[in-house]
């Protein structure tokens, strides 16, 4: 703020304030179930969700039969600070395993999606989707059959790419673009923010609703194909901002 003050020529694009807010699972997503989007191309929200801060673990089964939360449910660290611990995730199958878990975090709703993600870039007022793997379905056999806690792995991340892939259309298309221009505008305006990205899963069950799983600011933009274009026209258009105004302020 001080410097902003100071050195006014200097464009922010995105102030540290508003990049803090995404380092916090529970207010990540926030704004997302506030905007609470729904056309006649589809709704988007978050998935069903608690937050445990407290460090007695034993207390986690109770909180989450009094949330009316259905397992399984994928627990993730409060905090998403970058570092590695915070992207360990797991998956809980059974209410008794929940004792396992190690406070703070979001216990989210696993919600079948058919082992497709899709990363949405916002560069400004541009959005380009990537597809990507993700975790499979868990069939309601595995959820009477299995128990425990497992780690999640990360799926998203890795080399492969969904692009490609032979997938079943209804889980591999798109989620629709003027669904994805709305939520990224308003997401734009209340977040603050120019450069960052969301997961996004479809609900195998129902293709018109999707969720929002994860919010990141300035992700690996290297694993976006045609970043160079994008960012040139985002730089280009602050450019073009910034000459407009000192035209208009000298006039
Ligand atoms: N609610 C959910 N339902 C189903 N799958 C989920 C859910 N939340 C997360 N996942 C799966 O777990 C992966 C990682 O989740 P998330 O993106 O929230 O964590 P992360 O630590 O930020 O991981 P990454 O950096 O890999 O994106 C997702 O890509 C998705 O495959
Ligand atoms: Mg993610």
């Amino acid at each position: 703020m001080d410097y902003r003050q100071a050195h006014p020529e200097v464009t922010v694009l995105d102030p540290p304030d508003a990049i803090q807010h995404l380092r916090n699972r529970q207010s990540m997503l926030q704004d997302v179930a506030d905007i609470n989007l729904s056309n006649s191309y589809g709704r988007v929200g978050v998935p069903k969700q608690l937050v445990i801060t407290s460090d007695d673990a034993s207390s986690i089964p109770d909180a989450v039969t009094q949330a009316g939360i259905k397992l399984p449910l994928v627990a993730k660290p409060l905090l998403a600070d970058g570092s590695s611990k915070s992207h360990e995730l797991s998956i809980a199958y059974d209410p008794e395993s929940l004792q396992k878990l190690d406070p703070p975090l979001v216990l989210q709703e696993f919600v079948n999606h058919g082992g497709v993600m899709f990363k949405v870039y916002i560069i400004g007022e541009a959005i380009k989707v990537v597809r990507r793997f993700s975790l499979p379905d868990v069939s309601k056999r595995e959820l009477t059959k299995n128990s425990g806690v497992f780690p999640v792995p990360r799926v998203s991340c890795a080399a492969a790419s969904a692009e490609d892939a032979d997938l079943d259309p209804r889980v591999a298309e798109i989620p629709p673009y003027p669904l994805l221009e709305r939520l990224a505008k308003e997401l734009r305006r209340r977040l603050g923010l120019h450069l960052f990205n969301l997961d996004i899963i479809r609900d195998h069950g129902n293709p018109d609703r999707f969720y929002v799983i994860d919010i990141n600011y300035f992700p690996g933009y290297g694993k976006m194909p045609e970043y160079e274009y994008m960012f040139t026209d985002f730089f280009l258009s602050l450019g073009q901002r910034k000459y407009k105004k000192y035209a208009l302020a000298s006039c």
